[in-house]
């Protein structure tokens, strides 16, 4: 596989944190740190979102996404999720990136300086060229979604419980 080079510039707000990392060789997800200041802690309680700076700008070459995912363990274990799952960073962003979290769970959950709190993925993407037609192709599936292949079950079977 390729690398494809992310060009990254810090605010000063994110001196003295790492870059985003992946933490195993293999891992997809550039994990990303949370660049509040030194003595604030946001604490977000149950039902509520909060806006967290990274501190980075980021130049993602063209043919390319950036997706924020949340982090398994934060979810699992506190309920903390993002609200818009995944973010998308547009190629052409050049904003400071941002991390809307939200905790799903029942107890206050408290983001310090330099947490991991979501991870970055960097993606190929397609563009496409839309052509209005005044008819489209017949399919199997048709008109069929939002369940109609069955709800959980193997298709063609009913759930009874
Ligand atoms: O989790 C996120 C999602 C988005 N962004 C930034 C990068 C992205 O390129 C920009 C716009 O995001 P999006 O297109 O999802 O939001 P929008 O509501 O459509 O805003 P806009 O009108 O600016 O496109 O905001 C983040 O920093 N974090
Ligand atoms: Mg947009």
């Amino acid at each position: 596989m390729q690398p494809v080079i992310v060009r990254i510039q810090r605010e000063p707000e994110a001196e003295g944190l790492p870059l985003p990392e992946y933490a195993t060789p293999g891992a997809v997800g550039l994990d990303l740190y949370a660049a509040l200041p030194e003595n604030e802690e946001v604490i977000i309680r149950p039902g509520e979102r909060r806006l967290i700076s990274t501190g980075l700008r980021i130049a993602i070459p063209s043919g390319f996404e950036g997706q924020v995912r949340a982090r398994s363990g934060l979810a699992l274990n506190y309920g903390i999720g993002l609200v818009n799952a995944p973010g998308t960073i547009d190629a052409d962003f050049r904003g400071v990136l941002k991390v809307l979290l939200i905790n799903w769970g029942e107890m206050p959950f408290t983001v310090r300086r330099g947490e991991r709190i979501a991870q970055l993925v960097i993606s190929p993407v397609t563009k496409a060229v839309l052509e209005e037609t005044p008819t489209l192709d017949a399919t199997q599936r048709g008109d069929g979604g939002f369940g109609s292949t069955g709800i959980c079950c193997r298709p063609g079977t009913v759930n009874t419980t």
